[in-house]
């Protein structure tokens, strides 16, 4: 599973407006037709590599994708079938499949199989789950390659409705740009490799993928205050705090004092008792603070979250630490990693997709929020949405969200924008993830 880095995603009703804007421009909607048919074709083409193929249309402009493959397919010499669902319903489906001079199959007669299977059902269009008899048909190609034109038929584009597609897909080809259930569960899985084929449409930067991370080495000038100063509470677990303090030091910080912590993993971080914690929030060359790792809701945590808050310094809270903010978080530069429980806590009554969701929480909050889980989703309160998806699977264990609390304080002190040092850090976490791969636990994202 993966999807293009650093590529676009639209909603369906974004998609609509960029089809509307490329045509208001002077490009044909069936010149869109024609490039993503095109591409389409080439992929199958490639997939083929011989073999016959099979597409299946459907009454829509995904079908009419389809219709357009099928005649590019036949030019380059594959051996092609198309069994249609029913008659073209837009005008552009029909002119497409008007130039398609080969038979029609009915999907109703369950044709034979090919090896490779386009699947031109349906696209954004999708409105309601598929028919149970539709399902049970296509279910009849399972164990095929299978490539989706834009989604896979019977998943909501939008990633608002859990619908389960009957055919999951080998290769996705988005068009113009992703969507959001390219990168969100449970639709992400069932669309496996998805690329991306551009076709001219113009679908701006304000929701991506997340790009690669490429740390940049320090300059020349560098020294430890300059690549930035942290400090890490601990709580009640100052485990999590020195496994927050030390990603917080791998990740590039060059200062971090852990409060309250004592066996804190590399001897370079300053390990710290009693009251220092008031006056190191005061330090000016302080550049950012993490409060919540290992800290359950308490009186304590009340105290130290309106400390970091009075201090004015941009923060990253973690855990108890994000409801225990939420309330005086104000104009602070804050990064907020929740995961699922603690996200529906901090923001009840929000609804629509985990893109929608973490957007209004973002907005809500004044602040940029990590929505923590396989299907990653960084939001900022002016409205852009980075997706990190696919994460690595190895992540899901104890302590890596600690550890990405600390990354994230590393990339704020250094004096980054919120949302840039978000993304950053949930880079920076995958990659490290994948470059250990199985058996991963939290320890080694510091350790090795
Ligand atoms: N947006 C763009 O810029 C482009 C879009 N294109 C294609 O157009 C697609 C969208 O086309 P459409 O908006 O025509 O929508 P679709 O082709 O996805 O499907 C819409 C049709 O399906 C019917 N329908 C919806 N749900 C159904 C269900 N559960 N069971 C049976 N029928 C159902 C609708 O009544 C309608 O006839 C995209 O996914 C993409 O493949 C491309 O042609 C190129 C350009
Ligand atoms: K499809």
């Amino acid at each position: 599973m993966s999807v293009p880095t650093d590529a676009p995603i639209l909603t369906s009703n974004a998609m609509r407006a960029a089809e509307a804007a490329c045509a208001t421009g002077g490009t044909p909607l069936a010149d869109l037709m024609e490039r993503a048919g095109a591409a389409v074709a080439d992929l199958a083409w490639r997939m083929a590599a011989g073999a016959p193929v099979l597409i299946l249309c459907g009454p829509g402009n995904n079908g009419g994708d389809g219709y357009v493959a099928a005649r590019r397919l036949v030019e380059r010499g594959v051996r092609v079938r198309v069994a249609a669902l029913a008659e073209p319903a837009t005008d552009l489906a029909r002119a497409a499949r008007d130039r398609w001079t080969g038979p029609v199959e009915a999907l109703g007669d369950d044709p034979a199989p090919a090896p490779l299977i386009v699947d031109a059902l349906f696209g954004v269009g999708l409105s309601r789950p598929l028919a149970a008899d539709l399902a049970a048909r296509l279910h009849r190609f399972a164990g095929r390659r299978v490539i989706a034109v834009d989604v896979p038929s019977g998943v909501d584009a939008d990633g608002v409705q859990d619908w389960a597609p009957p055919l999951a897909a080998d290769v996705t080809l988005a068009l113009g740009a992703l969507k959001p259930a390219h990168v969100l569960l449970p639709a992400a899985v069932c669309c496996g490799r998805t690329l991306l084929a551009s076709i001219g449409i113009d679908a701006g930067r304000a929701m991506r993928t997340l790009p690669r991370w490429q740390g940049a080495a320090p300059d020349a000038s560098a020294h430890k205050f300059r690549r930035g100063m942290l400090l890490v509470r601990a709580g009640p677990m100052p485990g999590a705090a020195a496994l927050s303090a030390g990603a917080a030091l791998r990740a590039g910080a060059g200062y971090v004092v852990a409060s309250g912590a004592r066996d804190v993993p590399f001897a370079a971080i300053i390990a710290e008792e009693g009251e220092s914690y008031s006056r190191r929030l005061a330090d000016p060359r302080l550049g950012a603070a993490v409060v919540g790792p290992g800290y359950p809701a308490s009186a304590a945590l009340d105290r130290d979250v309106a400390a970091a808050l009075e201090s004015g310094k941009p923060l990253v809270l973690d855990a108890a630490a994000i409801a225990a903010a939420l309330p005086g978080l104000g104009e602070t530069s804050a990064i907020l990693t929740p995961h699922e429980g603690e996200f529906a806590r901090a923001f009840p009554g929000l609804t629509g997709s985990k893109v929608d969701r973490t957007r209004a929480a973002a907005k809500r909050a004044g602040a940029v929020v990590i929505h923590k889980g396989a299907d990653t989703v960084i939001a900022a309160p002016d409205g852009r949405i980075m997706a990190a998806w696919p994460g690595s699977p190895w992540l899901a264990t104890a302590g890596t969200g600690d550890v990405l609390a600390g990354a994230c304080g590393a990339m704020l002190a250094r004096g980054d924008d919120a949302f840039d040092a978000a993304v950053a850090a949930v880079g920076w976490h995958i990659l490290r993830a994948r470059a250990i791969g199985p058996g991963l636990v939290a320890d080694d994202l510091v350790k090795a």
